[in-house]
């Protein structure tokens, strides 16, 4: 059968007939050629990614027996839920339930009767609220370490929640409930339990670490976190070999491509600024109004900034590390666009777009906190002010942000005050040759035996910022599972943990403490740690 194009009808001379069909055959093979190769680019790429990154990382860590007692899970979560029941709420720095911190305190100190009365451990309190514990290591010489989390939770709307969020209730004995329990009282209590447990084996760590507990994350840590900062100054430790703050928790169900557990490490975190708009009007009658009150102007300036939302930097920061440290583990198909994000970049932007979650890894992201205005439902309002919060992806700058703002906003009525800005964090190291990042990937394959380990940009901020001088090593990671549909639980209603995550938590912190000891034997080798457990 004959196919009969268009170009070969009758009318048409017979030459040029000719000419066009070679010529449209011609094109016809030409873009066969470019499809093929394309794919064949696209298919090589991440075949030569998931070969670099097999070869750098080496295999996963063998399944290792020297962990914490299971028999105990319960009686640990009890401690936990005995923190969850005391209120150590931060409003503002310098506004917090002071009280509360001292109730904290004590219970910490009742509750870990080895850690508190062990030669080797000195607890200090730091500017009357925070906690830092010195564990001394048997062997001198080697560079301390320090990891982190916080005693302070933010404010609760208790109408929103099943239990109450002070009540430290368990639920079936399964869920533990309570503000505080994934952010990030979870971490203190699962630092703290693994150490109580490690002493209780009558183990001493080889090296000297810090545990730092801030009182006022929530706020700023400003009277906390750079406190222990600088008390450590004081005392001439200059350097630190690594940071272990909260971070992204391991999840699933949220990455394409694969139905295993990803941890993602935020090998940096986001800037933010945090930015006041005020309008200033003239009172007056409400029964002879302005065209525009204060209210109105600073509310419509308000919708501009959320229908104009900053430009997606998708591509251009870390994040595309993330995803090829990903593409390995995926199907063929994800594993192809993973490796392609020059290619895929839009298709994945537009995915990602599509969550509030994972919108915050694409852009700065532009939140309207507060917002006041009015005195007297007869009164013409004064004034009008509202805060935004921006947490800016680390291809921008607080600067460029501001610019945008004013840009979008166009109205010189609108007075713009930065209150609170940072830059983003510089990348820590986490390649083959980063043993501390090794180090931290091995300790949570050897608790989250299907989790596929990834560095990430961290979305929010960290008391991290505070030891930033100290090392380029920062690793914000939460050793707990977090569902996509538990995120909202985050500074939001019926926050939990489950006794069995809690678990996993105390057993990540007891491997760490003792991976972070082999590191040494090892003498800080430059071969992939993983390689060597
Ligand atoms: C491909 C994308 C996958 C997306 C998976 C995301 C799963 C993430 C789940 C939760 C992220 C929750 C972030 C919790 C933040 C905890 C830290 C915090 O609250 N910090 C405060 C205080 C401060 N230091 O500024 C903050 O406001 O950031
Ligand atoms: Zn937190
Ligand atoms: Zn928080």
């Amino acid at each position: 059968m004959t196919v009969m194009f268009p170009w070969m009808r009758r009318g048409i001379p017979r030459r040029c007939r000719c000419l066009l069909h070679s010529a449209v055959q011609l094109l016809c093979c030409a873009f066969a050629v470019f499809i093929f190769a394309l794919l064949f680019i696209l298919f090589f790429r991440a075949i030569l990614i998931q070969h670099r990154l097999d070869v750098e990382l080496g295999a996963r860590p063998e399944e290792t027996k020297d962990l914490v007692d299971e028999a105990r899970s319960m009686e640990r979560a009890e401690r936990l839920a005995g923190a969850l029941k005391i209120p150590t709420i931060s409003y503002k720095t310098d506004q917090q339930e002071t009280q509360a911190f001292h109730t904290l305190h004590d219970y910490l100190q009742k509750s870990f009767p080895i850690i508190h009365s062990h030669p080797a451990v000195k607890r200090e309190i730091v500017n009357e609220l925070s906690l830092l514990y010195t564990v001394h290591g048997t062997k001198s010489g080697n560079i301390p370490y320090l990891l982190a989390s916080h005693l302070d939770v933010v404010p609760v709307n208790e109408k929103g929640w099943a239990h109450p969020p002070f009540g430290g209730f368990i639920a079936n004995n399964t869920y533990i409930y309570g503000r505080g329990a994934i952010d990030d009282k979870g971490g203190v209590l699962g630092i703290l339990e693994a150490l109580e447990y490690l002493l209780e084996q009558g183990y001493r760590p080889h090296r000297t670490f810090f545990i730092a507990f801030g009182h006022d994350e929530e706020v700023s840590g400003k009277r906390g976190a750079q406190e222990i900062a600088k008390l450590l100054q004081q005392r001439g430790i200059k350097e630190l070999d690594f940071v272990l703050d909260e971070g992204f928790p391991v999840s699933d169900e949220l990455i394409p491509g694969t139905s295993r557990p990803v941890a993602m490490v935020g090998v940096s975190e986001k800037g933010t600024a945090t930015v006041e708009l005020s309008v200033t009007g003239t009172p007056g009658h409400s029964s002879f109004p302005p065209a525009e009150s204060a209210i109105g102007i600073l509310a419509a300036a308000l919708a501009r900034l959320e229908h104009n939302p900053l430009p997606s930097m998708f591509g251009y920061g870390p994040e595309k590390n993330m995803f090829e440290y990903i593409a390995p583990h995926v199907s063929s198909f994800y594993k192809t666009v993973y490796s392609n994000l020059w290619f895929f970049g839009k298709m994945m932007e537009y995915k990602m777009e599509s969550q509030p979650i994972t919108n915050a890894f694409v852009r700065t992201t532009t939140a309207i906190t507060l917002f006041h205005g009015g005195v007297k439902e007869n009164i013409v309002p004064p004034s009008a002010t509202a805060v935004v919060n921006f947490r800016i992806h680390p291809a921008q700058t607080v600067n460029e942000v501001v610019d945008y703002t004013r840009n979008i906003i166009a109205d010189p009525r609108v007075q713009l005050k930065i209150k609170r800005s940072r830059e983003s964090h510089p990348v820590s190291p986490h390649g083959p040759h980063s043993v501390q990042y090794q180090m931290v990937s091995t300790s949570i394959r050897q608790i989250f035996r299907q989790a596929i380990v990834v560095p990430a940009v961290f979305i929010a901020n960290t008391d991290t910022r505070w030891y930033l001088n100290f090392t380029t090593n920062l690793y914000r990671f939460l050793p707990t599972m977090v569902k996509l549909s538990d995120v909202p639980r985050y500074h939001g209603n019926n926050e939990r943990i489950s006794v069995e995550h809690f678990h996993q938590a105390v057993n990540f912190y007891y491997r760490v403490m003792k991976n972070a000891d082999l590191l040494i034997l090892n003498g800080h080798t430059t071969r992939p740690f993983a390689a060597e457990l």
